[in-house]
């Protein structure tokens, strides 16, 4: 390993400064019309765009992912300002007629300075999910990223200044739990919109609820994929690699509980040991890598602890769950493994109820339909489910039976930035993407017009 940049942490002085600015901008650009915000959003886009490979780069520099992947991480976030700058020209509130010719009418207000916290697992694509809809909206934002992945947003606080945003409108902090403690108790601070963990999400809650302050929270999940004989083998295959392998499987979405109808498993179980045996392992920033390091020395051992600890619980290891060391020697101390597949699983097992966060499949069987909708829905989580199935009908009902927010029929872990995204249960409550992120960066005010007299009770 090597140390790629060094950052001070932001103490409540640079977070007050940041505030400050944030305001003083947060003046200017809520006046803006929402095509001129349109257009300053749209030209960021474009940035980000061009700045394609480059961010990509970063980007796989600073979490370990495959540049393949860091790719479409960028694409996902130029895809999201451009969709956010469609939408910032058409909010608008309602008029309502009342008797006598009075009426009412709503405006659509932004909130003020909002912050957003990330995890480290989506840098890049978090800043934008989060910030395109609050800019859109009239918002300014403060961002602070996790201190493992420090780098790629401050590329997005410099192509939003180049696009045209007022200074200060997108400000990085950097730090840890302390700064993000200093930005969810700022008075000044109207939202605070987090991606991280449970207990992380249950704190930002505390925090926000001294100060009555709306939240969106984007937390971790352990998710069902439900996998019927009726499917086509050949795409559940590819769904099940892409529910549990992309971003060495540190993807909170993850479907890492794979269901599979019992008169299939063999097959099934054969060609995913197959295909997981077959992606590419090493330097992410070679183009035929298709899995990297994971983040740090610690969550690589928190990971392999979770194998070791399947295995005294009775699962077995079809392939992977330890340590890969590359044949380049600059990257023998790396913090790489091989994608693991295990089979055995039972529902009550820790690698099957908590949160992995690493490239680990658990592989259950079943039976019926509605056994498999109960087992899938045995979970405190609820952020997203799968089911691959050829029956219309058996997909649209087991679909509406998961209590999950985000669900995949016949395909898994892809994001239209059309879809709203976010979490059921104790996975968190507002949402990313889509139209209805609009109303968690925006508050609604009524105005009621009287076009007579004050009928007085006094
Ligand atoms: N639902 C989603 O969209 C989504 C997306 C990505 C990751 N996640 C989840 O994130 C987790 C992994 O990320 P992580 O390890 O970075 O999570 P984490 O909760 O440890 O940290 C997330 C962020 O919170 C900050 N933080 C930590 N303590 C804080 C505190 N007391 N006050 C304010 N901020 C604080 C961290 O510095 C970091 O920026 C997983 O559980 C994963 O499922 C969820
Ligand atoms: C882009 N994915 C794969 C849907 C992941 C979204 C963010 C979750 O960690």
């Amino acid at each position: 390993s090597r140390v790629i940049a060094t950052f001070a942490c932001s103490g409540e002085k640079e977070v007050n400064l940041a505030v400050q600015d944030a305001k003083a901008a947060f003046k200017i650009w809520s006046q803006k019309s929402g095509m001129e915000r349109c257009r300053v959003l749209l030209e960021a886009a474009r940035i980000i765009r061009e700045r394609r490979d480059e961010i990509a780069t970063v980007e796989t520099i600073n979490n370990g992912k495959s540049i393949f992947e860091a790719r479409w991480d960028v694409d996902t976030s130029w895809q999201c300002l451009e969709y956010y700058a469609g939408l910032a020209g058409s909010m608008a509130g309602e008029h309502i007629q009342l008797p006598g010719g009075s009426f009412g009418y709503t405006r659509r207000e932004p909130l003020g300075v909002c912050v957003g916290i990330g995890a480290w697992n989506y840098p890049f694509q978090i800043a934008c999910w989060k910030s395109a809809p609050a800019l859109a909206c009239g918002n300014a934002m403060i961002f602070k990223p996790s201190p493992f992945t420090p780098v790629s947003v401050l590329l997005l606080a410099e192509i939003y200044t180049e696009a045209g945003v007022p200074p200060g409108l997108f400000n990085v902090v950097q730090g840890g739990a302390a700064t993000g403690q200093f930005l969810c108790l700022h008075r000044d601070v109207a939202k605070v919109s987090f991606t991280g963990s449970v207990p992380t999400g249950s704190k930002i809650m505390e925090m926000a609820a001294k100060g009555i302050k709306p939240i969106t929270l984007e937390l971790g999940g352990k998710s069902p994929l439900i996998i019927f004989s009726d499917c086509d083998l050949e795409n559940a295959v590819k769904g099940a690699l892409m529910a549990n392998f992309l971003t060495q499987g540190e993807v909170c979405c993850n479907g890492t509980r794979v269901f599979v109808q019992k008169e299939i498993l063999e097959k099934f179980t054969k060609e995913v040991v197959k295909r997981t045996q077959g992606i590419k392992i090493g330097d992410p920033l070679l183009e035929g890598t298709r899995m990297g390091p994971l983040i740090n020395r610690p969550h690589l051992e928190r990971v392999l602890g979770f194998i070791k600890l399947a295995k005294e619980q009775g699962a077995k290891v079809l392939c992977g769950g330890d340590v890969f060391v590359p044949e380049d020697p600059k990257l023998k101390d790396g913090y790489y493994m091989r994608p693991c597949v295990l089979t055995d699983c039972r529902d009550d097992m820790t690698c099957v109820r908590e949160e992995i966060f690493g490239p680990v499949m658990s592989i259950l069987s079943f039976d019926t339909e509605a056994e498999v909708l109960e087992r899938a829905n045995n979970t405190t989580f609820g952020l997203a489910a799968g089911v691959f199935t050829r029956d219309i009908q058996r997909a649209h009902r087991v679909v509406a039976g998961l209590q999950a927010g985000m669900c995949f029929i016949n395909n898994y872990n892809v994001s239209p930035v059309e879809l709203p995204f976010g979490g059921y249960k104790k996975s968190g409550f507002g949402r990313e993407n889509g139209r209805v992120t609009i109303e968690y960066y925006s508050q609604l005010k009524t105005v009621c017009v009287e076009m007579g007299d004050v009928e007085s009770a006094f």
